[in-house]
């Protein structure tokens, strides 16, 4: 597996656009995107070559609102970018590593991304992204 960068750092939010404001207004940081993937709603605050990652869930039963029921708002992942992720979730599963599902799925701009669960890895979620070349 090859890690690039450490792409972004997930925050879970009740809602993206106020939680941006904090960002934007007590720091130097823009939000330059805000999309909807699937239940979810990202704003992405770049910082140098990583960003922040405003997370919003859009159900009450989302997975943010489930996460910040139980823990509140604030840091709830962190994500690597990597050349293949295809090839790191082969990997991982040869090592048996606990996987969140069982291949990537679609993330916010354009990434596949997977999961290594929070149980095995200090309690950090731990986000494998792959983006689109050009990205
Ligand atoms: C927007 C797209 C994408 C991108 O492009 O960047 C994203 O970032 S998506 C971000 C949101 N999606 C995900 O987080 C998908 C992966 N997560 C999951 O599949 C689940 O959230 C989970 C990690 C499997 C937990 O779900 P579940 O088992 O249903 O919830 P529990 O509340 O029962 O938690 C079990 C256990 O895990 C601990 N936990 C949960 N979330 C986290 C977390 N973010 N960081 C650390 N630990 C976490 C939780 O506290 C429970 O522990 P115990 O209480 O000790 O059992
Ligand atoms: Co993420």
């Amino acid at each position: 597996m090859k890690i690039k960068r450490l792409a972004h750092i997930g925050i879970a939010c009740k809602d993206v656009e106020d939680a941006a404001k904090v960002f934007t207004d007590y720091l130097p940081l823009e939000k330059t995107s805000q999309d909807t993937v699937g239940e979810l709603v990202t704003g992405f605050l770049p910082v140098g070559e990583t960003s922040l990652e405003l997370v919003q869930s859009t159900t009450p039963e989302g997975t943010m609102n489930k996460y910040i029921a139980k823990r509140g708002e604030g840091i709830h992942h962190i994500a690597f970018e990597v050349e293949d992720v295809e090839q790191a979730c082969d990997e991982l599963k040869a090592k048996g590593v606990p996987l969140t599902s069982d291949k990537p799925f679609d993330g916010a701009h354009g990434a596949r991304v997977l999961f290594l669960h929070p149980k095995v890895t200090h309690g950090v979620l731990i986000e494998l992204c792959q983006y689109p070349e050009g990205h």
